[in-house]
């Protein structure tokens, strides 16, 4: 299934970077400003992942299928995005491992893409302050296509704009909304065995811990 590969693209958000000390750091100023309590690292974590809509319903309600008021939740969202813009990069580090990966990767010559649904305004400047725009000749955010992960359409856009079949474009990430985008798509996925999402075993095509295994599991391609 990994044979053959001709192009990768990376979820953001628990894959290529830990972002949730800033992403829960937002979260806690959004929350202090409206006078709720704080939540611990581990409760933001389990509403990272569909975008930033829903993380700020998730944040402020802390529920995962919870819908804030519509003015709070347009003060809360205005909230976060303020603050969290300008604290995109205070604690937020690549995982172990993605900067050689991605070095190896560029190597031999495959086209990389980062496919989020974290906003592109967070996501763009985010991976410029880290150092790791350089390595992507695409960064699609949530918001950059009509449709977001776990919709195919990210992927399939991915691998038109590199002339790739999908079959032949390895999604990496670390939830399930990558493995149902990629699964829509056509495409193989692996997992990252860290990151917020929980995959269970089988999930993916293969299951990495550190990005650097991704580069010996498609060496033979
Ligand atoms: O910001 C999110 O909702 C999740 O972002 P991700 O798709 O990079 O994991
Ligand atoms: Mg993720």
């Amino acid at each position: 299934m990994l044979s053959s590969i001709e192009a990768l693209a990376f979820d953001l958000d628990g894959t290529l970077v830990d972002s949730l000390p800033d992403l829960a750091a937002a979260a806690n100023a959004m929350r202090e400003h409206f006078g709720l309590a704080q939540l611990s690292a581990e409760r933001v974590a389990s509403h990272v992942g569909d975008g930033l809509a829903k993380l700020v319903h998730r944040t402020l309600t802390d529920e995962k299928d919870g819908v804030a008021e519509t003015a709070r939740w347009e003060a809360g969202l205005a909230f976060f995005a303020r603050y969290y813009r300008e604290h995109l990069a205070d604690l937020t580090r690549p995982y172990e491992g993605v900067v050689e990966a991605l070095q190896l990767l560029r190597a031999k010559r495959l086209p990389l893409a980062v496919v989020t649904n974290k906003p592109a305004a967070f996501a763009v400047p985010l991976l410029e302050q880290l150092g790791l725009a350089e390595h992507f000749s695409l960064i699609l955010g949530g918001d950059s296509l009509p449709e977001k992960k776990p919709s195919a359409l990210p992927l399939v856009h991915t691998a038109e704009v590199f002339g790739v079949s999908p079959d032949k474009l390895a999604m990496v990430g670390d939830s399930i909304n990558d493995v149902l985008s990629a699964r829509a798509a056509g495409c193989p996925v692996v997992a990252v065995s860290y990151g917020y999402g929980s995959l269970a075993d089988g999930d993916a095509d293969a299951t990495v811990g550190n990005l650097v295994e991704l580069y010996d599991l498609l060496k033979n391609t």
